[in-house]
């Protein structure tokens, strides 16, 4: 078992429900995308799974371990997984190869973490996982120095040279073109294969979470809607998923009587099967 979550919920401080009996789990190496609308919480989720957020109401099992465990127990937990970020939260001064060897500072003894920030420990290993996402020529380019797409493939090459567990995306390829997104999550889902690793990743794409993963969790309004295979999951649940609250109303130029006008499922022409 990689994660099980039973009757998870998560109330803000301001009373805001983020998550709501949320119960499900995930066996070691399943590959996993969250889909739903914007503000749905599969972000909430994600940190919740990646013990970045206490759950206020359930119970919450990682990679074997209660992430209510504190102190070194915890810190050893998050060492075994790995997360992607929106906006990887990178120094901006730093450079690429330091961003990439951070992946393993907690798995390294002090003094090789502390000696990385001076001198990279694992130059050839950050050379190696950069060559994955096409960044080999931007190792000692200073992260400010980047794109956004580029800054989030660095964010990738981080967790594929930490090697993590259970990796955890949080919309990995949103800034990047149709066909880099396709390829870098066939590199997510595949290194999570080969090392038999847990992958959880929100993606707003919905065609590639149908056709790279095998499984797709539907959130919204901070529960889930659907918990299907991907090969399973019907054109009306992603429908209903994305639906509008209410129909958006339209008023035709020439006078017409107004319509509504219900939000479509965008699915672009590609995938990986
Ligand atoms: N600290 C907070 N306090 C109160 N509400 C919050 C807080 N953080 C997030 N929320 C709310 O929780 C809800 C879920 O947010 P979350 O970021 O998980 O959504 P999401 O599905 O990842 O959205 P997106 O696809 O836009 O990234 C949103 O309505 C958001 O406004």
């Amino acid at each position: 078992m990689s994660f099980l979550l039973h009757n998870v919920g998560l109330t803000h401080s301001n009373g805001y429900v983020a998550l709501a009996d949320i119960s499900v789990q995930a066996q070691q190496g399943e590959s996993i995308a969250l889909i739903g609308p914007s503000g749905a919480g599969k972000t909430t989720l994600l940190n919740t799974i990646g013990t970045a957020c206490s759950p206020t109401q359930g119970a919450i099992t990682v990679l074997g371990q209660a992430p209510a465990a504190t102190g070194a127990a915890l810190r050893q937990l998050r060492t075994r997984i790995g997360a992607v970020h929106q906006a990887a939260p990178i120094p901006p001064r730093q450079r690429v190869v330091t961003a990439v060897l951070a992946g393993k500072l907690g798995q390294w003894p002090v003094w090789k973490s502390l000696a990385s920030l001076v001198y990279p420990q694992d130059i050839a290993g950050a050379r190696q996982a950069l060559q994955r996402v096409h960044l080999a020529d931007k190792l000692f380019v200073r992260c400010d120095q980047l794109s956004g797409g580029q800054l989030q493939r660095v964010g990738i090459a981080r967790v594929l040279y930490q090697e993590a567990q259970l990796i955890l995306a949080d919309e990995p390829v949103s800034a990047l073109d149709p066909t880099l997104a396709l390829e870098t999550v066939q590199l997510l889902v595949q290194e999570a294969k080969a090392r038999n690793a847990t992958l959880v990743a929100s993606l707003h794409a919905v065609e590639l979470a149908r056709t790279c993963f095998d499984r797709l969790i539907g959130i919204r309004d901070g529960r889930i809607a659907f918990d299907v295979p991907a090969a399973d999951v019907r054109d009306a649940q992603l429908q209903a998923l994305y639906a509008a609250e209410a129909p958006l109303v339209t008023v035709a130029p020439d006078g017409a009587p107004p319509h509504a006008a219900v939000a479509a499922v965008s699915m672009p022409a590609h995938g990986c099967r």
